[in-house]
């Protein structure tokens, strides 16, 4: 049995349209920009997780908090961004920028953290997270990624340690891989020299094909 019952239980799915896709990986690799471009070809809800409305704490956590409230900080973000999954998914497809492998792997990056530690940490919530049809795990070299965040509007703290602590980055893009390769509804996407429309066409290629 769940150890998550009674009021702690993600209760009865309402009939799931579905898809549920999620986009994953580091900061400033172009995820927002593609949620917006397949939320658009798909007629799809999309959200943040950590949803919006947490984001103004984000950097006063990092600041002020050890490792185990920020995690349960991030956590919190996850499950409540779940429940907005869930009820968009009776209207239709959702997708969402970042969700539970984005906890793992930057937290298990910013503390310098096993990310079985982490992993571990977080299995008694799994059976509430809304389960994603597929993980669009995005990849990029470092020029890419260097030319996409010199163009990124919104950088913060977050972006600026992840370039410049020691062994962030590495950390990040392990954490990412580590987590993928156990990841059911893994597909990792290469995005070099790709726009976002063609990686909207990757995607939904991928959606019409059966799951492995
Ligand atoms: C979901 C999540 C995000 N983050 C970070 C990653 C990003 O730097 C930031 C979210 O901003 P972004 O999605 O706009 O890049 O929060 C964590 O540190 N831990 C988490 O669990």
């Amino acid at each position: 049995m769940s150890l998550l019952y009674g009021a702690y239980s993600p209760g009865t799915p309402r009939r799931a349209r579905g898809p549920f896709i999620v986009l994953e990986g580091i900061s400033g690799i172009g995820k927002s920009t593609l949620a917006r471009v397949l939320a658009a070809r798909l007629n799809a809800g999309t959200l943040h997780t950590v949803p919006d409305f947490y984001m103004p704490w984000a950097p006063v956590m990092n600041a002020h908090t050890r490792a185990l409230p920020q995690f349960a900080f991030y956590l919190s973000g996850a499950l409540h961004a779940s429940d907005i999954v869930r009820r968009h998914l009776a209207q239709g497809p959702v997708v969402s920028d970042r969700y539970v492998s984005s906890v793992l792997a930057y937290h298990s990056a910013v503390h310098e953290l096993d990310l079985a530690q982490v992993t571990a940490l977080l299995a008694p919530f799994r059976t509430y997270f809304a389960p994603p049809d597929r993980t669009f795990y995005l990849r990029c070299t470092d020029r890419t990624l260097h030319n996409r965040m010199a163009r990124k509007k919104d950088r913060n703290q977050d972006d600026h340690d992840m370039i410049t602590v020691p062994g962030r980055l590495e950390r990040l893009r392990a954490n990412f891989d580590k987590v993928a390769a156990n990841d059911p509804t893994a597909v990792i996407i290469d995005t070099d020299d790709r726009t976002p429309g063609e990686l909207a066409d990757i995607i939904t290629r991928h959606l019409t094909e059966p799951s492995t």
